[in-house]
């Protein structure tokens, strides 16, 4: 099959599609349906950049792939098969990260229009504030389940991706997981805990042990189980969970019966937690519900299925045994990166968070439904991809013949509104923030730490995770002295020195950039005492325009970008699934296969 367009568009547009230049980041659900649009529409001269290879779960909607392509670059596969409808498109593909030296702000000027079809906020972060150095216009798009927005993004004329705050992550308090848990979701943030502690990056906040600072246990915890013996299994929190284990060689029976016997007779201990609740029941290895349950209640199939308590324990010994083997296989002090598409990951925190379910009288889950709750997932749904790259390609034409102020973003319902629309356009384009620490003129933030704490070497990351910068340069203002230098070596000497330390003090501005992203933001340093980390303080904060009348409502489908009005729908897929928000990690060098980090790792409050 060859596309033929000739005589469908006008002539004017015919003759800007004909001399247009296209960028698409991302080569995945939406990624796949914008490359085969912009072919059949004619579109001569197309990249395509996209880090991952392709998993056997994106055959399903990424029809660009098939059987065969498993395991090779999505950006490439989807160029030969794209090229299959119009041989004469000249197509490049990058297997890569869109965040690399290589494509800096005159890489992407060569471009008359970029198209997002990304699945995390990093790299749309990242690609937004490309867009603004090179003044391309943007279409950024998302989907998240039958939802889905399209939007352009044009330096001076609209927000910017970054104009408006984005929404917290959900959050348990610390003494909710590991000491009273009430809903499904606890055990399962609990699981995905313990999986780290056992398996994965040790993280002090996430304890799956007692909690005997718990406010509520007021003072008197558990002083009859400290006063008890020293079990077999181990005093109840006295070494890590990881070296415990590693001492008993990650024996399942041994790590169940302190996990779901001995830290619940722990926290039985802590008696004002249970004077208002129901008290949880410790299990016994050998004694365990569903044990002579019939085959017939084993039927249909284990992903849908509610297991047993007794299936938990057996999926949670083989995956146990499976998880310690992959450890072992790595090199020192190397950990496993929960993931929700691998097998014994997903056994692991299945079993676990069911397990303890059982314990606090919480209703059990299937498998599916677990996987859905532990990467904040909802379905993938191949039609709202391609609805909303429909809708994308159709705004690149708008921009191509100059009708910026036409492309206000469209939103897709999820059903039809009470105006008989499923797809809702904004009636205006909306204006930049002014306020927008990214695109206004002279951006400005502040920073709020302990300045007698707070190390350069904490700065460096706090302006990386905080600002979504790559590489970060910091001088101070009006005195010119660099603090932070992106050069390897240049200012490392002074990593482990406080601000307070180097002199910097209450009030004082860094000038802050990146030199990649072309970005530069004045950060106001603002000395707080009980700070313990930092926080960023920024006028995105003010609340915002209430959503207009006939928009969902934000977060109406569970998305992960507080725009006003419509929510900005986040297309983090997974096979079947789709992510509707997580605390990326996108790997930001150029893997030739990647893991993703796909913890969605509600932050936990201690309490
Ligand atoms: N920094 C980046 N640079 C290039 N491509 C990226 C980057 N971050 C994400 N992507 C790509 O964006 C695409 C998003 O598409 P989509 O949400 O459909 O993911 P996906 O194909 O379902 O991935 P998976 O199911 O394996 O999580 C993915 O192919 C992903 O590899
Ligand atoms: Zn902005």
């Amino acid at each position: 099959m060859v596309a033929r367009v000739a005589g469908v568009f006008d002539e004017k547009l015919t003759e800007a599609i004909a001399n247009s230049k296209v960028l698409v980041v991302g080569a995945g659900g939406i990624g796949c349906e914008i490359l085969k649009n912009l072919v059949l529409t004619g579109f001569p001269n197309i990249e395509i950049i996209d880090l991952d290879t392709i998993d056997v779960s994106n055959l399903n909607r990424q029809f660009l792939f098939h059987k065969e392509h498993v395991g090779k670059s999505k950006a490439q596969v989807a160029k030969d098969s794209a090229l299959s409808f119009n041989p004469n498109v000249n197509i490049i593909a990058h297997h890569d990260s869109v965040i690399s030296n290589d494509y800096g702000v005159s890489y992407f000027k060569q471009f008359n229009i970029v198209m997002n079809a990304l699945d995390n906020r990093v790299a749309r972060n990242h690609v937004n504030r490309m867009c603004l150095a090179a003044d391309v216009p943007l279409v950024e798009t998302g989907t998240a389940g039958y939802a889905g927005q399209v939007e352009l993004i044009k330096k001076g004329l609209t927000q910017c991706y970054e104009c408006l705050p984005k929404a917290p992550q959900k959050s348990f308090p610390g003494c909710t997981i590991r000491n009273t848990p009430s809903e499904p979701i606890h055990c399962i943030v609990w699981a995905k805990h313990l999986f780290n502690q056992l398996f994965g990056e040790e993280d002090p906040d996430q304890d799956v042990s007692p909690d005997t600072a718990d406010p509520e246990a007021a003072g008197d915890a558990g002083s009859s189980a400290l006063s008890a013996k020293e079990s077999e299994t181990g005093n109840v929190e006295r070494k890590s969970t990881r070296t415990w284990a590693a001492e008993t060689n990650y024996e399942p029976e041994k790590l169940f019966t302190k996990l779901f016997g001995d830290d619940i007779h722990y926290l039985l201990s802590m008696e004002n937690l249970w004077k208002k609740r129901r008290p949880p029941t410790p299990l016994v290895w050998d004694n365990l519900p569903g044990k002579d349950d019939s085959p017939a209640k084993h039927s249909g199939l284990p992903d849908q299925r509610v297991w047993s308590v007794h299936e938990c324990a057996q999926v949670f010994a083989a995956s146990c045994k499976a998880l310690e083997a992959d450890l072992k296989g790595r090199p020192s002090g190397d950990h496993l990166v929960w993931d929700k598409d691998e097998k014994s990951s997903m056994d692991f925190v299945t079993a676990c968070a069911n397990i303890r379910a059982h314990i606090f009288n919480i209703p059990l889950k299937s498998r599916f439904e677990i996987k859905s709750m532990a990467g904040n997932i909802i379905p993938a749904i191949a039609t709202a991809n391609a609805i909303v790259a429909g809708l994308a390609v159709l705004r690149a034409q708008n921009i191509l013949k100059g009708e910026l102020e036409a492309c206000t973003s469209v939103y897709l319902r999820p059903k039809v509104n009470h105006r008989g629309q499923l797809f809702v356009p904004e009636r205006t384009l909306t204006a930049p923030n002014p306020k927008c620490y990214v695109c206004a003129p002279k951006p400005e933030v502040a920073l709020a730490c302990n300045l007698k704490h707070l190390t350069l070497k904490e700065l460096n990351s706090a302006l990386k995770e905080g600002l979504n910068m790559q590489a970060p340069d910091a001088a101070v203002e009006g005195k010119g002295l660099v603090v932070l230098s992106s050069e390897p070596g240049e200012t490392d000497h002074n990593n482990d020195k406080t601000l307070e330390e180097i002199g910097l003090n209450d009030g004082c501005a860094l000038l802050v950039d990146d030199f990649l992203q072309n970005y530069e933001v004045r950060v106001r340093l603002q000395q707080e005492d009980e700070e313990k980390s930092w926080r960023l303080v920024t006028e995105l904060d003010t609340p915002m325009p209430a959503p207009k009348e006939d928009k969902p409502a934000n977060g109406a489908n569970g998305s992960n970008d507080p725009k006003p009005g419509p929510s900005r729908p986040k297309d983090d897929s997974d096979s079947d699934m789709e992510i509707i928000e997580e605390d990326e990690g996108v790997e930001t060098v150029k893997p030739p296969k990647r893991r993703r980090v796909e913890m969605s790792d509600e932050i936990v409050e201690l309490c």
